[in-house]
């Protein structure tokens, strides 16, 4: 099966006695854009960094379209573009000449790619305009517009959104989209705020402390976050008739442990404890459950603390 690009075992990365990455297994999808979420010094540049051959694990394999020897391992990171540190744009040339720039140091030959690759990006009516005159989500825009020169299948990015105001975000994200829907491009982005992918990624990893700590989907995601009552009775199918006929409700889930998730009359939760007792069902449960995107990441780490961005 080729639709895995990316798979991770047991990677680990080790500084002195810090460990950046800790037995890290991954696996990354063709056709997917994955969130990656972390707080700063999670390890996900450091991840990151390792998958594009910038950096070496200490322990642990990598495999890149099913190759993982060293020269084969190179030869796939040619299919990968990638935006980790800030590029470096030379602020008094335009779009163009940058991209020229980049064209030549890597030894690209073909010059037509400058002109679709700054279409791909909504770069390309920029003409004369100097990237110094650029808003940060345009440069956002050009480093990545430099990460696709190589028409790459898989592109990662480091924290693109980072610092950019909300109409950037919404910039990035689109072109994220774009990316994904036209050209079928498999997307790894990281970020320390959930909020900032949500709208974006169709897979989330959280990593903390080097950890993969979970992994999920958005529609699992929307899920967990989603607010609904949650009800415990001792006839959860006669419950679910109640609902039905005397709240008029379809908005319900039953569990596999039997409990009833339901979606409305969030605001009326004693409507739906009498309902109960007039129809003679016993609640043993009865609470509003779910979480906002900002809460369940603080949860999922652990803590409070040092997850807010520095910049914002
Ligand atoms: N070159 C290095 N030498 C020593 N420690 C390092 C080095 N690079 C990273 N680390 C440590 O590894 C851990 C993971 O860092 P990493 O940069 O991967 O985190 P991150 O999730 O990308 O966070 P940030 O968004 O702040 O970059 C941190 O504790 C960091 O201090």
């Amino acid at each position: 099966m080729n639709s895995i690009i990316l798979e991770t075992h047991g990677l680990t990365k080790k500084y002195k006695q810090t460990a950046a990455l800790d037995q890290i297994d991954l696996q990354i999808e063709k056709g997917k854009i994955y969130g990656f979420i972390g707080q700063n010094g999670a390890g996900k540049t450091t991840l990151l960094r390792i998958v594009t051959g910038l950096s070496f694990p200490t322990d642990g394999t990598i495999t890149l379209w099913g190759e993982s020897g060293t020269a084969g391992l190179q030869a796939q990171r040619k299919r990968i573009g990638c935006m980790i540190e800030t590029p470096a744009l030379f602020p008094t040339m335009t779009a163009y000449q940058n991209m020229e720039v980049q064209r030549i140091q890597r030894g690209i030959p073909d010059r037509a790619v400058i002109e679709k690759t700054l279409h791909m990006v909504g770069l390309k009516e920029t003409g004369k305009k100097r990237v110094r005159n650029f808003s940060l989500g345009m440069r956002q825009r050009l480093g990545i517009a430099i990460a696709l020169l190589n028409t790459p299948e898989f592109l990662i990015l480091d924290e693109p959104v980072n610092g950019l105001d909300p109409a950037g975000i919404v910039e990035i994200r689109n072109l994220l989209k774009s990316l994904n829907k036209e050209y079928g491009m498999t997307i790894l982005v990281s970020s320390h705020i959930l909020e900032e992918l949500y709208q974006t990624a169709s897979r989330f990893i959280f990593i903390d402390k080097g950890k993969i700590i979970e992994e999920l989907s958005d529609y699992e995601l929307n899920e967990r976050c989603k607010r609904h009552i949650v009800l415990r009775t001792t006839d959860p199918q006669n419950a679910l008739l109640v609902l039905e006929e005397k709240l008029h409700t379809e908005n319900f889930k039953l569990m596999p442990d039997g409990v009833i998730r339901l979606y409305d009359y969030l605001d009326d939760i004693e409507t739906v404890a009498s309902v109960f007792s007039d129809a003679h069902i016993l609640v043993t449960g009865l609470s509003v459950s779910g979480d906002t995107l900002e809460n369940y990441f603080l949860n999922k780490i652990g803590g409070n603390e040092s997850v807010k961005s520095p910049e914002k």
